[in-house]
């Protein structure tokens, strides 16, 4: 972020604004008759489902808690939203973070609570690279003195920084980027402009502390407008002959195999405190590992997952209780009212394995930031033994999630019809600031060939007879010939609902995916370079990495059902849809499992009766099952997703805002389309109405 203005209180502009227009104030404060029909009839109570989802009780108190603070704040207020130019939104979303800041010191928020004020904020900050990359870029690459110097200085705000990696010339290719830092001995400091060791992170201070002007050799400034992303300043930076201290840079995986005196600091295992790095006399030693470096994108691409969770859940919500509201045709002719469109089989097709996404996705991320703390946790004690599972994983998931929840957004945004192309319903926005999520920290075609590399190499060790990681090591089946296998011939679609068999059709369908892949990669390598290889069979690769990541977020998905703390009639509401998804997927994937001989053509049509099933089980909780992730309708702020369901009359209250009302002519018609008609009126006269 290139952090254009200066933080400003403008409090007294929030204060004299009015309030009453705001799509996420309660209109009429009466319930429409359907939504209100819809959670009377659901077969369980979302109040019980919702604290599961936050971390039980206390913890969904204090997020409430901290939900208001934000929610009753005019600084935070959502009104202005969808009629503020790029500037104002910029400038808003900077008056948000001061006030969040604020809000922080002065209830003595803790760095967990001030992660839910974030949450609860519906705007892209400008800060947010500060804390979702500057802050964890030094923790994770920074030496323990590093971290001592810099971190209060970040998390007081005393300094804000962001992750300039990305250049013009380079996202994707980390090993070809042209930014170069050369050390000087002679001044101990680091010229940044060439290095050849790969890819390292520096701290580079860019503005004046206190006049926030770039400092002499930086030129930064704002990129322009973009898809969507109106409050964020995404910046362009030049450095020319930039001098920094030798020990801004974070050298906390560099490695001395043989530690001189002349080394400030030494790694090693014994002494995992002590780091060694580019000596003073300007010696490098290489990192044990020289993708370690690259941390923090997996740190980054383990929240996405969560981040994911919740756009899913607000586009879902959204889609789900306007589905309810909105009456459209009728499915019989004699019928006596038009049809809820969440009653078309095609809403329930599009819109429920959706839902079924976003509450894998939540159970996902949260395993996600375990499983990022357990790599830092062993990167600590200098055991490297997680990090190519943690890679070829979260490599796999981030394109999975992001595709289906970028996707899935405009999915829901089509189910509302034309009201969901209003921004009032909120969907495009959501979608607009969403989908980059597709190509920053990695462009998913090129994030599913990591994961493939990754499943390729077990697939390999599996043929040797190794031993996999647990999680992976269902992936020998892939390594088995296949045509010896016999079709399930379950005796009846309720046989489709268990989970066994489910995960066991899935897992075989991935097998298969990645042994194809695997096939069509080696006969390419017999006749073509390795990376001409990998590039032919682009294909399949991405195919078997996207499928090993679904069985991966199934599983956890199950995991986070079966967990005991969840009440027994939620609980089977989420397995429906859990099995509907599933379902969803094996369908999708039957053709090549009857090719293969995995399924009969009776499996394959008790599946299909045990989807409709299962669709009409759902569609009867589909309102508990989106009401339980209790998004508030302020950060929604959204006319056809609201709770009480009163879509119409927030729509039309919306539209008296538009700009173009504020007068009953436009200025536009006065200056352009009045005299253009007064001429054609003077030229062949004034029509008789
Ligand atoms: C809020 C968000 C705002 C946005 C912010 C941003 O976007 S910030 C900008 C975000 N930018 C991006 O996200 C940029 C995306 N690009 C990249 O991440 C990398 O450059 C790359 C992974 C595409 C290739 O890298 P490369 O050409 O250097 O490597 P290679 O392909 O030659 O593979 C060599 C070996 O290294 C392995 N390995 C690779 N990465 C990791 C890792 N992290 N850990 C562990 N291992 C890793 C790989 O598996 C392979 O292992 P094998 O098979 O040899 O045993
Ligand atoms: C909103 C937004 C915010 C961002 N924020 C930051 C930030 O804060 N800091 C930062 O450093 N960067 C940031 N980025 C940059 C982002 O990380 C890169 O855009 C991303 O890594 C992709 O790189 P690229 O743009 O060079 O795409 P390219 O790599 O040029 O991709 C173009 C096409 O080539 C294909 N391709 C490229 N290489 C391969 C390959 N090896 N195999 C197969 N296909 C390939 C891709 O699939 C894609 O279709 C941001 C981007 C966006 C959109």
């Amino acid at each position: 972020q290139t952090d254009q203005t200066s933080l400003s209180l403008s409090l007294s502009l929030s204060l004299s604004l009015s309030l009453s227009l705001s799509l996420s104030l309660s209109l009429s404060h009466i319930m429409n008759p359907d939504l209100k029909a819809e959670r009377a009839g659901a077969s369980f109570d979302p109040k019980a489902l919702t604290p599961h989802l936050y971390g039980g009780q206390a913890r969904l108190e204090r997020f409430n808690a901290v939900r208001r603070l934000i929610e009753e704040d005019p600084v935070f207020r959502v009104d202005d939203y969808y009629f503020a130019s790029r500037e104002e939104r910029y400038t808003r979303a900077m008056e948000k973070t001061s006030r969040l800041v604020q809000l922080v010191k002065q209830h003595n928020l803790s760095e967990e609570e001030s992660i839910v004020m974030r949450l609860c904020i519906r705007e892209q900050l400008p800060l947010g690279l500060h804390w979702v990359m500057f802050i964890p870029a030094i923790k994770g690459q920074g030496t323990p003195e590093q971290q001592k110097k810099w971190l209060p200085l970040a998390q007081s705000l005393r300094i804000v920084g962001t992750y300039a990696q990305t250049e013009m010339g380079h996202g994707t290719f980390l090993r070809g980027l042209e930014t170069t830092a050369t050390y000087d001995p002679a001044t101990k400091q680091f010229v940044l402009h060439m290095s050849d060791h790969g890819p390292h992170a520096f701290i580079v201070q860019i503005r004046d502390l206190d006049s926030h002007k770039p400092l002499p050799g930086v030129s930064v400034g704002d990129i322009g407008p973009k898809l969507g992303y109106d409050s964020m300043d995404n910046g362009f930076l030049k450095l020319d002959h930039v001098r920094i201290p030798r020990d801004q840079m974070l050298m906390k995986f560099a490695q001395d195999p043989k530690p001189s005196p002349v080394w400030i600091h030494v790694w090693s295992p014994e002494r995992p405190d002590d780091f060694a790095q580019v000596s003073e006399s300007g010696a490098y030693t290489r990192p044990p590992n020289t993708k370690l470096s690259y941390g923090t994108m997996i740190y980054v691409r383990s929240v996405m997952i969560s981040d994911a969770a919740r756009h899913l859940q607000a586009a879902t919500t959204i889609a789900i209780r306007y589905g309810v509201v909105r009456r459209q045709s009728l499915l019989e002719e004699t019928a006596s009212k038009e049809t809820q469109v969440l009653d078309y089989n095609s809403s329930q097709q599009q819109l429920f394995p959706l839902l079924g996404w976003a509450y894998a996705c939540h159970f996902a991320g949260q395993h996600l930031i375990k499983m990022y703390q357990d790599l830092q946790a062993s990167l600590n004690r200098a055991d490297l033994s997680m990090l190519e599972y943690v890679h070829g994983t979260t490599t796999g998931l981030k394109a999975l999630v992001t595709t289906i929840a970028s996707e899935g957004l405009e999915t829901c945004r089509k189910a509302c019809g034309g009201h969901g192309y209003s921004r009032f319903s909120g969907l495009p926005d959501f979608y607009q600031d969403y989908v980059p999520a597709c190509t920053y920290e990695g462009e998913n075609n090129v994030m599913k060939l990591q994961c493939a590399r990754y499943l390729v190499k077990c697939f390999r060790q599996a043929a040797k007879g190794r031993n996999l990681a647990p999680e992976m090591s269902y992936i020998g089946q892939a390594t088995k010939p296949s045509h010896t296998s016999k079709p399930l011939n379950l005796d009846g679609p309720d046989a489709w609902l268990h989970w066994k068999i489910q995960s066991r059709v899935l897992e075989a369908k991935a097998c298969l995916s990645l042994a194809a892949a695997v096939r069509e990669l080696d006969r390419q390598l017999g006749s073509t370079s390795k990376g001409k290889a990998w590039n032919n069979a682009a294909e399949p690769l991405s195919a078997a990495a996207l499928e090993h990541s679904q069985v991966v977020m199934l599983r956890l998905l199950e995991g986070g059902i079966a967990t005991p703390s969840i009440a027994d009639t939620a609980r089977r509401a989420l397995e429906s849809l859990r099995s509907l998804l599933a379902l969803k997927l094996i369908q999708a994937q039957a053709p090549a499992l009857q090719l293969a001989n995995l399924l009969s053509a009776m499996d394959v049509q008790h599946l299909s009766t045990a989807v409709t099933k299962l669709l009409a089980v759902v569609r009867r909780d589909a309102v508990a099952l989106v009401d339980a992730f209790d998004l508030s309708d302020h950060f929604l702020n959204s006319a056809l997703g609201r709770y009480d369901g009163q879509v119409y009359e927030a729509l039309y209250a919306a539209a008296q805002k538009s700009t173009l009302n504020a007068t009953p002519v436009t200025r536009a018609v006065q200056e352009h389309l009045q005299p253009l008609m007064k001429f054609s009126r003077a030229m062949l006269g004034m029509p008789k109405l």
